[in-house]
């Protein structure tokens, strides 16, 4: 039985979803406080958030059983990301699902500031009838600029030049064609697109990289009576310029859904004392639609993700969790028993693996790779690894991991092969999927084996003469051990050979002491896959 704990308010669509799952138990706390969810969490497999609820690194250490953080929105970035990586817990989001609600709140900010319409509201309210005092201006025919041109900067894009608006816009991580495509122009550089706009909208994640990047400087490079909206995140202007160039004048009205610190304190609220400002408590994913889209979008995939099966926007995978995937599954279960292999048979002190894929399987070497140092560090590690943190779990033990990919092989049309290699020797297992679908190990070290991945495999190298099978096979009987599966591998007749004997149950420390004592035996060790 899964336990979900879903912290925030979200629609009873997905509540519904949960709750349908027989093996889900779901814990509905929408006001939870913080110090009282520290406290519980420690129960959960899941957690569903929105943006009142941080996932911090202090929620994590708590977080025993936790396995998926399931964010009911867009931005994570109140979700520790590299805490939940390292840690192998998955983190789930909503993409598109709001992207109308936020794209819309945007203009309706944008068109009360260009028609002072809160103003007027106001205004009325107090029995006033001023038409003279709200002349607005018009968005057609203005330059509207938009920092960060995905899902809701393209809608705003949209409903912009819907209304005659020019459309420019800056986002370093998305190709030209994107922006063809919507009519709008992309420029290179951010300060020409400051330069040039009458209305400014931000819509692109808070990160390191976007943390303030609406500056002093940045706002002295806009013209005087300049509009300015922001419904991505607090932190991406910086307030404190704001209010500074609000009190000079610089901009004939602001729109913010989003602040640094929500609610705001006071330090921000100062600039609530100007006229012309448009504000909203972070509301721009706040319709029916929006929340039934995200509620519905979570409730899946943290069930999906849960039941380890694909899920459609994993934020912190070190590769896109897609269901083309499915199509590589034997490569994938492969990939884990050959990392697995290679731990147990080699151990697990290399500087370096290489991970190398071929042939039609090239383009998944990620996931592929990620499978491969699960499996790998798995048997040495007594904490659940998983392919979130193995690949941090590697990085932290000083292995280099280096991914290559070849064309279709001569022998085998795809194959994973991994190479550990440390200052004193180099290992090699290699393997496919007979039919895309049925795992075989084919390589260990030099010699072309093969076996199929599963159970116990008594794995042994040994001088090539006569009678050393039937000395391991005598053993195995005394024991009463039965053998499954025989395969040899042997590069030059009279050398060395190595073979692989599929058991059908563990062999004890004593059975193998035996066999590593037959005089021909140079290595055996027991594999468990
Ligand atoms: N006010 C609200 O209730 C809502 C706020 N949001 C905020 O809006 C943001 C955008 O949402 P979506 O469009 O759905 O996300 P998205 O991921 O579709 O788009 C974000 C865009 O920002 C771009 N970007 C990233 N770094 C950038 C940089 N340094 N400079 C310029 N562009 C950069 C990305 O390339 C991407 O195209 C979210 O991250 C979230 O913080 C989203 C939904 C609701
Ligand atoms: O509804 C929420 O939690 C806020 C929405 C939001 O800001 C987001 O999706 O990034």
């Amino acid at each position: 039985m899964f336990k979900v704990l879903v912290a925030d308010h979200i629609s009873t669509k997905g509540l519904d979803i949960l709750n349908q799952e027989e093996d889900i138990e779901v814990d509905y706390q929408p006001e939870i406080q913080f110090a009282e969810l520290l406290e519980i969490i420690k129960d959960y497999d899941a957690i569903i958030t929105r943006s009142r609820t941080p996932v911090t690194k202090e929620l994590l250490e708590r977080a025993e059983k936790l396995k998926v953080v399931g964010r009911a929105g867009v931005g994570v970035d109140n979700v520790d990301l590299e805490e939940c990586s390292k840690r192998g817990i998955l983190v789930v989001n909503t993409p598109g699902a709001n992207t109308v609600g936020a794209a819309e709140l945007t203009m309706a900010h944008m068109y009360a500031i260009l028609r002072k319409l809160h103003l007027a509201h106001e205004d009325m309210l107090k029995g006033n009838w001023n038409r003279k005092k709200f002349m607005g201006e018009e968005l057609n025919g203005k330059v509207v600029g938009i920092i960060g041109l995905g899902n809701v900067g393209s809608q705003v894009a949209i409903r912009c030049k819907a209304s005659g608006a020019t459309v420019i816009a800056y986002d370093p991580y998305i190709p030209r064609e994107k922006g063809d495509r919507l009519g709008v122009e992309l420029v290179e550089n951010l300060d020409d697109l400051l330069k040039r706009v009458d209305i400014l909208t931000l819509h692109c994640p808070l990160t390191e990289e976007t943390k303030g990047m609406i500056g002093e400087r940045e706002i002295g490079l806009l013209k005087d009576g300049v509009y300015f909206v922001n419904a991505a995140r607090g932190g991406i202007v910086d307030e404190d310029a704001l209010y500074k160039y609000m009190k000079k004048g610089k901009f004939a009205g602001i729109g913010l859904d989003v602040f640094s610190k929500e609610p705001p304190d006071e330090k921000i609220r100062r600039l609530f004392e100007f006229d012309n400002i448009s504000l909203s408590p972070h509301i721009g994913a706040n319709t029916y639609e929006s929340q039934d889209n995200v509620a519905i979008k979570v409730a899946q995939q943290v069930i999906n993700a849960l039941k380890g099966r694909f899920v459609e926007s994993a934020v912190n995978a070190p590769f896109t969790i897609t269901e083309g995937l499915a199509s590589i599954k034997a490569y994938l279960e492969l990939a884990e028993k050959l990392g697995s292999l290679l731990a147990q048979y080699a151990g697990g002190n290399f500087q370096e693996i290489i991970i190398e894929t071929r042939g039609d399987i090239k383009e998944h070497i990620d996931p592929i790779s990620a499978y491969v140092l699960k499996g790998f560090l798995s048997p040495a590690l007594d904490i659940p690894v998983n392919i979130i943190n193995a690949p941090y779990i590697a990085k932290e033990r000083g292995i280099n991991i280096v991914k290559t990919t070849k064309e279709r092989g001569e022998n085998f049309k795809d194959f994973i092969k991994i190479t550990a290699k440390n200052e004193k020797e180099e290992k090699v297992v290699g393997g496919t999927a007979f039919y895309g679908k049925i795992p075989r190990i084919m390589l260990i070290d030099n010699y072309w084996i093969d076996i199929e991945p599963t159970g116990v495999i008594l794995i042994f190298e040994n001088k090539d003469v006569p009678g050393v099978i039937a000395k391991i096979g005598e053993i195995l009987a005394k024991h009463n051990i039965n053998i499954a599966g025989f395969r040899l591998g042997r590069l030059e007749k009279g050398k060395i050979a190595l073979g692989a004997l599929q058991l059908d149950d563990r062999l004890n420390k004593t059975i193998l002491e035996e066999i590593q004592q037959i005089p021909e035996i140079l290595k055996a060790k027991e594999i468990i896959l």
